[in-house]
């Protein structure tokens, strides 16, 4: 859909938006004002990947065929499985570890598995990989052309795709400048094609703290009841850049592509695996398109309190130096935490552009497929008796009907 130009009038203009950030701007806000502080020490072993704002201007995105590597994926998975010394999920709903697998020997055919895995399982984490920026890049090319962010830094050696996530001793994160609800967030879905298989990996970490949690967006549909589930599918929801740019522009960066505002799905459809997933999320969602303000704040407010607090969707990954996560940005929602200074952390994240959004009704025309809930379709695999009678959900679902 066209990204959408105007803000409505309630909402505070650009120029008081930039206002009420300068102050904030002096402190550590690692959502808005992107990681700028640095401990000078340019000796340290990776001083190349370490945080830089150059002055680059880029065009507006404009629309790209993406077709997903998924589709092509054998749906058992033959290939990587076998590969692996273990397979090991670490919460029903979401996040699998896989062992023994080195990500610099993967195949075409497994790096499409990965994609499918990804797809079903949220987020999918390996660890001690010697696989570099330039493999990590590589491999998200195979998935889709690559996303470069407007505001966020990228390396000083210049990989423009590159995504640098750096904090050190010498900037003490400030609790009160950012609030954790908004730290929850999909990479950039105020994209008109924001990012499908997206990997982070940890090149410097903290010996303990600095985990991220991913909750799932297929877990949060398939938790609502039915009618409520159909009322979310016919809507959708403005996604907004403007305030991570103004912020960025209060901390005196400097912002390579203009912001965007675009609307998307408030249900979306994965394209392979062609679950329903709730796609808001508190760091970029503003409002659902058409209803009254109080409503849309009500619903969006229900949906970031799920997303943030019910730890049914939710996975929580412990980092080691070397440690890679891939997700599925299409589906699930995550969070950074800041418990570590004075420690170093950095991370470098590569970003395949995905598919524009799809509704369930375009999904339904486009494909002749009918859509699932993840979790009817898992539980109804299982043999369980998961019909509903149109009042309520069943037992199976664990409501009090
Ligand atoms: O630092 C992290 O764990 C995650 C940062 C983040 O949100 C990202 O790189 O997309
Ligand atoms: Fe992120």
């Amino acid at each position: 859909m066209a990204p959408v130009a105007t803000h409505e009038n309630s909402e505070p203009t650009q120029a008081e938006r930039i206002e009420a950030l300068k102050n904030e701007a002096q402190v550590f806000n690692p959502f808005y004002s992107p990681s700028i502080g640095d401990d000078g020490d340019d000796k340290y072993e990776f001083a190349q990947f370490k945080p830089s704002f150059p002055k680059l201007s880029w065009e507006p995105l404009k629309e790209i065929e993406v077709i997903d590597r998924g589709l092509a994926a054998d749906p058992t998975k033959k290939s990587l499985f076998s590969a692996a010394q273990k397979v090991r999920h670490l919460t029903p709903a979401i996040g699998t570890e896989l062992l023994g697998i080195d990500l610099r020997q993967l195949s075409n055919a497994q790096k499409d598995e990965l994609a499918l895995l990804v797809a079903e399982r949220g987020v999918v984490f390996f660890r001690d990989q010697e696989l570099d920026i330039h493999g990590q890049l590589d491999l998200a090319r195979h998935w889709g052309p690559l996303h470069k962010h407007a505001t966020t830094p990228i390396p000083r050696n210049g990989l423009e795709e590159v995504h640098v996530v750096y904090n050190d001793s010498s900037r003490r994160p400030d609790p009160a400048s950012f609030s954790k609800l908004e730290l929850w967030h999909t990479d950039v879905s105020y994209e008109i094609q924001p990012p499908s298989t997206t990997s982070l990996k940890v090149i410097t970490g903290p010996d303990v703290g600095g985990d991220t949690s991913w909750s799932s967006g297929y877990a949060l549909y398939s938790s609502f009841s039915p009618g409520f589930q159909k009322y979310l599918e016919g809507l959708s929801a403005v996604h907004s850049a403007v305030a991570q740019a103004d912020g960025a522009r209060a901390a005196g960066l400097h912002v390579r592509r203009e912001p965007i505002e675009t609307i998307h799905p408030v249900v979306r459809v994965h394209p392979v695996t062609g679950w329903k997933s709730i796609y808001v999320n508190p760091g970029f969602t503003r409002r659902i398109v058409g209803l009254p303000k109080a409503e849309s704040d009500a619903i969006l407010s229900l949906l970031f309190h799920q997303i943030s607090e019910n730890p049914d969707f939710q996975v929580r990954f412990k980092w080691e130096k070397n440690s890679i996560a891939f997700w599925d940005n299409r589906i699930v929602t995550h969070s950074a935490t800041f418990d570590f200074w004075p420690a170093t952390r950095h991370a470098l994240r590569a970003t395949p552009h995905g598919e524009k959004p799809t509704s369930v009704a375009d999904y339904e025309k486009q494909t002749g497929k009918v859509a699932k809930d993840r979790q009817l379709e898992i539980w109804r695999q299982q043999g369980l008796d998961v019909s509903t009678d149109g009042a309520g959900p069943t037992k199976a679902r664990g409501y009090n009907d």
